[in-house]
């Protein structure tokens, strides 16, 4: 097979500020709809690594390629035309209205007005802003959620295929957080995309990335997928960065198809072959925090026309409870009943084989 071109590709970049050396010998590459997080404390470097992707800073050396071509083959304007960036202040332009900013992009790339506005529609809708209450609004008029989502859909507005996004959630208190985090992840439009996301914060590090590159005063402590950082840690930095927040990234991290065999050989886990009534149909992939957000919705009933609450083993029947059917494809018969304790013993259990690995 013939190797991909990667997206973006950063070759030992590295940024001095006077005598302090604020981003040394950085390198990555990422291919098409990965998402890399950049995370570390404040001050290390985020930021002006992320700047440098785009000819916002220039580097004193290494070099950035993009679809395999070097950023400094083409006039910065026209590179950054092509990349979506979300900047940490959001940055909307505060005389134009919602869809003005919005269509800025595209507008300045000579789309038709026409393909502009339909796009504008499309994207505003899809981000949960109405265009019928909020294109017409100015930035002031919105709140700081509201304002982020205008930062995200003008990133996205030209479809580019690379976005970069600056602590494009910074703003927000924790439960908005929380719930753009989701709707972002969701968003069909970014799944394809191939991303470069800041941000200091673990979770949301956890919850994005494909590949996190953990930074230290400029310096990569490790670049990896998320559980190789939380199970692997190359030293001493990376196992005390995540310390404080371990078993909510472990949650974070261990899949349905990582606990799939311990959670078969337990007690309370029942599997039958003729459910009619609603069934959760899950990936594999699915991690363990969501399994247990879902058991933890009031609608959860282990109802069933040949099984009822009554004939399950008495930890089955009074504890929240659900069944769910794997995804195709898959050689695991369904569905199955998962109650809180047998998720939570086979998590356990994975938890063990993994850290003693
Ligand atoms: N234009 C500049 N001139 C001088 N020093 C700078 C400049 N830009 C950044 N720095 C310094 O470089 C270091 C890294 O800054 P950077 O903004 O990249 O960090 P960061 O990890 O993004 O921080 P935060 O999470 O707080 O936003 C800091 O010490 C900062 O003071």
């Amino acid at each position: 097979m013939l190797p991909i071109t990667p997206v973006i590709e950063a070759r030992g970049l590295t940024k001095h500020y006077g005598p302090q050396v604020v981003v040394q010998d950085v390198s990555f590459a990422l291919q098409p709809g990965e998402t890399l997080v950049l995370l570390g404390p404040s001050g290390c470097g985020k930021t002006t690594l992320l700047r440098m992707l785009n000819r916002l800073v220039e580097p004193d050396a290494g070099s950035v390629l993009v679809h395999g071509r070097d950023v400094q083959a083409q006039p910065a304007e026209q590179l950054r035309r092509g990349i979506g960036y979300v900047i940490q202040q959001v940055g909307l332009l505060p005389h134009y209205t919602v869809a003005e900013n919005v269509a800025v992009v595209p507008r300045l790339l000579g789309r038709p007005p026409t393909e502009v506005a339909t796009r504008t529609t499309e994207l505003l809708t899809r981000l949960h802003l109405p265009p019928e209450r909020f294109a017409g609004l100015y930035p002031h008029q919105l709140s700081g959620g509201q304002q982020q989502r205008v930062g995200l859909a003008r990133a996205l507005a030209a479809d580019p295929p690379l976005v970069l996004l600056d602590e494009p959630f910074g703003a927000l208190d924790p439960i908005t957080r929380a719930s753009i985090r989701r709707e972002f992840r969701e968003l069909p439009e970014l799944q394809r995309k191939t991303v470069v996301l800041v941000t200091h914060d673990v979770t949301e590090a956890f919850e994005l990335a494909d590949q996190i590159l953990l930074l230290e005063a400029g310096r990569v402590q490790q670049l990896g997928a998320p559980r190789d950082l939380l199970f692997r840690p190359a030293n001493g930095f990376v196992r005390s960065f995540f310390a404080t927040e371990r078993l909510g990234l472990q949650l974070r991290t261990i899949q349905l198809a990582d606990i799939m065999t311990d959670v078969l050989t337990q007690p309370t886990t029942h599997r039958i072959t003729n459910y009619k009534s609603d069934v959760n149909i899950v990936s594999p992939s699915v991690s363990v925090h969501s399994i247990l957000e879902l058991l933890s919705q009031p609608s959860a009933s282990p109802t069933s026309p040949e099984l009822s609450p009554t004939t399950l083993s008495p930890g089955a029947a009074t504890e929240p409870a659900q069944w769910f059917q794997l995804a195709p494809p898959t050689d695991v018969a369904g569905p199955f009943l998962l109650s809180y304790s047998s998720v939570m013993s086979a998590f356990g259990r994975a938890l063990h084989r993994l850290t003693t690995a």
